[in-house]
């Protein structure tokens, strides 16, 4: 058996007042392994959002903890531990806005790969990842705003795997794209595991694409349920 990249620990959510809390999210526990894909399904307002929010430390939770390798990444006690957050990265629906704007993409990823002291040459790494990615590294000259919703979300899938993310996690990334921009993006997400060897995380309202992935988690209600 691969080994654990994200361990999710009794974490919960509750929304709301400490007199009127409204759960989002029942305290669960689940392991990712290296190299696996996995679907997370569920009707509108079930937590899926709030699922993903907590394990890339960007919501803190009302209840337990996030651990990536065995170590503690996040948690209800603590927010993200500054050296671990490159490991999990996320592409989100609107993936544009969460690149630095008004700065060549190219540009805002190889600072990202200095600060994090990143071995290698930024240039040929990135190079690297935009081929993982299936991007046009002459669209990485240009600034978030200049790129389309597909390509912004493929310039955010070179950017996790230049920085060496061992879990990715992708919420509803293909649901704002026509038919076949998305079966490209949804084909470019499900190689990551082969080619990286991390694990993929992926928010999906559509059953086709949930059964491309090794496992499917049910949130039902706030209640994370593996269905196959
Ligand atoms: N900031 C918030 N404050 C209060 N309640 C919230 C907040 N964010 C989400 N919720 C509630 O938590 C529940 C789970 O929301 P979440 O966005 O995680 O669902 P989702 O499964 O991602 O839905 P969708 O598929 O529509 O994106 C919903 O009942 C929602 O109304």
């Amino acid at each position: 058996m691969s080994r654990a990249v994200l361990q999710a620990r009794g974490i919960g959510m509750a929304y709301g007042t400490r007199r009127r809390p409204v759960t989002a999210l029942h305290p669960t526990d689940f392991t990712v392994r290296a190299g696996e894909s996995v679907a997370v399904v569920g009707r509108s307002g079930a937590g899926k959002s709030t699922l993903a929010e907590i394990l890339l430390g960007l919501r803190r939770p009302s209840a337990g903890d996030v651990l990536v390798h065995g170590e503690h990444f996040c948690g209800h006690a603590r927010g993200p531990r500054a050296h671990l957050r490159h490991v999990v990265q996320g592409v989100p629906q609107d993936a544009g806005a969460s690149l630095p704007p008004r700065v060549p993409v190219r540009r805002s990823i190889e600072r990202a790969l200095l600060r994090l002291g990143v071995d290698g040459d930024p240039r040929a790494r990135l190079a690297r990842a935009a081929e993982t990615a299936r991007i046009d590294p002459a669209l990485l000259e240009r600034a978030p705003h200049q790129l389309s919703g597909g390509q912004a979300q493929r310039a955010a899938i070179a950017r996790a795997v230049a920085v060496g993310a061992d879990v990715v996690v992708a919420d509803e990334p293909t649901s704002a794209l026509d038919a076949d921009t998305a079966a490209g993006l949804a084909d470019a997400l499900l190689a990551l595991p082969g080619r990286t060897g991390g694990a993929l995380l992926l928010i999906t309202h559509d059953d086709a694409l949930a059964t491309r992935c090794d496992r499917v988690f049910t949130v039902r209600e706030g209640k994370v349920e593996q269905s196959r």
